[in-house]
């Protein structure tokens, strides 16, 4: 049996790498659509009520919407880009020949942005995942941010609840706006690409307390 090393200095580093980068993107693309925004905060502020102290993970399954912005972060943003294989034997698909032994590169950020698959996929729209099955767990091939089959991301589970977790907190909690002087136009979306797809330019943004917030406009 061959027996597969990590070192965990890696695993903790690429867990909070790639959680950041969900995190990130979600409050860039949600500050870049502000109806986007306001639609979840509204959905969360609805489904959880007024003055809740703590959020559980039982309240995220109630979250659709929020959990639909997830799913468009991942298909548009997947923080892993590339997925590698090396072939078992010879084998030909789609018609190439691959020799037994050649490493293959999965480039599932391409396959979740091809138009063959997805409708204006350059577009943020969430709504696309309304009314279907389409998830992330594996079996959609045209949407595998966390890989396929038996080398599949394990930190997936626990990815899908923080990140989920943590973006409910910040949106239930907060409203935010951007830094003085800036604006929606200077807002920057462009990525940085590695072994992860970053942000090129780090997000700044003001977090004003949601109480503070509707206690100043009801003045
Ligand atoms: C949004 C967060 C994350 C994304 C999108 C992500 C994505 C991925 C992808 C695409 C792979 C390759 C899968 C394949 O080859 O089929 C992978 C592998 C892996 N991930 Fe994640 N990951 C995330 C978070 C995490 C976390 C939180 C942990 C650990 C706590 C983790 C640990 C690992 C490990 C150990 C592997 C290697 C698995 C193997 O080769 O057998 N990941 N991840």
């Amino acid at each position: 049996m061959n027996f597969h090393y990590f070192r965990l200095q890696d695993v903790f580093a690429g867990a909070t790498e790639t959680i950041g980068s969900v995190l990130s993107w979600a409050m860039s693309e949600l500050m870049h659509n502000p109806d986007t925004m306001a639609k979840t905060q509204r959905e969360i502020r609805e489904v959880l009520g007024e003055d809740r102290a703590v959020i559980t993970n039982s309240d995220l399954a109630e979250l659709h919407y929020m959990r639909m912005i997830i799913k468009e972060v991942l298909r548009l943003h997947p923080p892993g880009p590339l997925v590698h294989r090396m072939s078992r034997e010879d084998c030909t698909i789609m018609g190439y020949d691959i020799p037994k032994g050649t490493d293959v590169y999965i480039n599932i950020f391409a396959i979740s942005r091809d138009p063959r698959h997805w409708n204006k996929p350059e577009e943020f729209r969430p709504e696309r995942f309304d009314n279907n099955n389409v998830n992330y767990k594996g079996a959609y091939f045209e949407f595998i941010p966390f890989g396929s089959g038996r080398r599949q991301c394990p930190g997936i589970h626990f990815s899908s609840s923080v990140t989920e977790m943590v973006l409910t907190n910040f949106l239930y909690h907060f409203d935010w706006m951007l830094p003085d002087g800036h604006n929606l136009a200077s807002l920057d979306m462009s990525e940085k690409f590695g072994l992860a797809v970053t942000k090129s330019h780090d997000l700044k943004l003001r977090a004003i307390p949601h109480m503070l917030s509707k206690a100043m406009s009801s003045k």
